[in-house]
């Protein structure tokens, strides 16, 4: 079960990895890599559409890049879907809807944010037989309840209940849970009273993995450096080389040259 890995890294004190994957073409680059787990994540709807925020990513939107990452990584590999924007907050016949077409496209689980008001409706989907992945802290659907993309948990009250919906979660049976934008010593001790595996994005290391947006990591969003993330790549300066030396070889007419012609 490609689920595996979560229950496993956990149980060995082996760091789980995981980062975002939206499109086919990276995906069946990314196969070759250690990652353990590829979330397609709403926060697609910022890095691939532009927008200001996760809330106009749409099901249909999800489902669309869930098939095309399930084409490039083969079927052996953890893949998880974001369930957008109030899918989960309206009917149960339209989060069970929503959840259909994401595991139909190829997920294997659905993430969802959040868990207050929402705790039978967990607890349905993972008797549906579907696994879940919880997300709290800064949950950017909650953007605007939020009052901003802020880090969540800071004072004691904020941290007891914050421990307390992890605990929910457990119960309603999710396999993992993202905390996001959360102080380490918090993250720390969910990690440590919980049995269920937590995935980290600025929850400092003492949790049981990480999880990054591909276009981050990899250096190509240049204008998004929160204190998280690292660039682990100078991608967009290596793209912005190759393609200005395509117009050097163009202009010099050094491309195409007679291997890359028909005679
Ligand atoms: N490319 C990308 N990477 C992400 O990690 C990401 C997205 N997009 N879109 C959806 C959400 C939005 N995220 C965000 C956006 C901004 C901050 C931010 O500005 N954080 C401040 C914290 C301020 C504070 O409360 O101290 C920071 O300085 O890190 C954090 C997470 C994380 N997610
Ligand atoms: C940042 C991760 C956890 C996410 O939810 C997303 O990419 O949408
Ligand atoms: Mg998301």
């Amino acid at each position: 079960m490609n689920l595996q890995v979560f229950t496993d890294g956990k149980a060995h004190g082996r760091k789980i990895t995981m980062m975002t994957c939206y499109d086919y073409s990276s995906a069946r680059i990314l196969r070759q890599s250690a990652v353990d787990a590829f979330l397609v994540g709403d926060s697609l709807a910022m890095t691939l559409y532009g927008h200001d925020s996760t809330l106009p990513a749409t099901t249909e939107m999800m489902a669309r890049h869930t098939a095309a990452v399930r084409k490039g990584l083969g079927p052996d590999r953890a893949l998880i879907a974001d369930l957008p924007f109030l899918e989960h907050r309206g009917s149960l016949d339209r989060a069970m809807d929503a959840v259909r077409a994401l595991m139909v496209a190829g997920a294997d689980a659905v993430k969802l944010e959040g868990i207050r008001g929402h705790e039978a409706l967990v607890g349905h989907i993972v008797e549906s037989g579907i696994p879940v992945m919880g997300h709290l802290g800064l949950t950017p659907q909650a953007v605007h309840g939020l009052g901003g993309y802020r880090v969540q948990g800071r004072d004691k009250a904020a941290a007891e209940a914050m421990i307390e919906q992890a605990r929910t979660l457990q119960e309603q049976g999710v396999f993992a849970l993202v905390l996001e934008c959360v102080p380490e010593k918090l993250a720390a001790t969910i990690a440590a009273q919980l049995e269920l595996p937590v995935i980290g994005i600025g929850a400092g290391s003492d949790v049981d993995g990480q999880v990054l947006v591909q276009q981050d990591l990899l250096g190509m969003n240049l204008d998004f450096s929160p204190r998280f993330v690292r660039a682990f790549a100078a991608t967009a300066e290596d793209w912005i080389g190759a393609v200005d030396e395509y117009c050097r070889a163009v202009q010099e007419k050094r491309f195409p040259a007679a291997k890359e012609s028909f005679q």
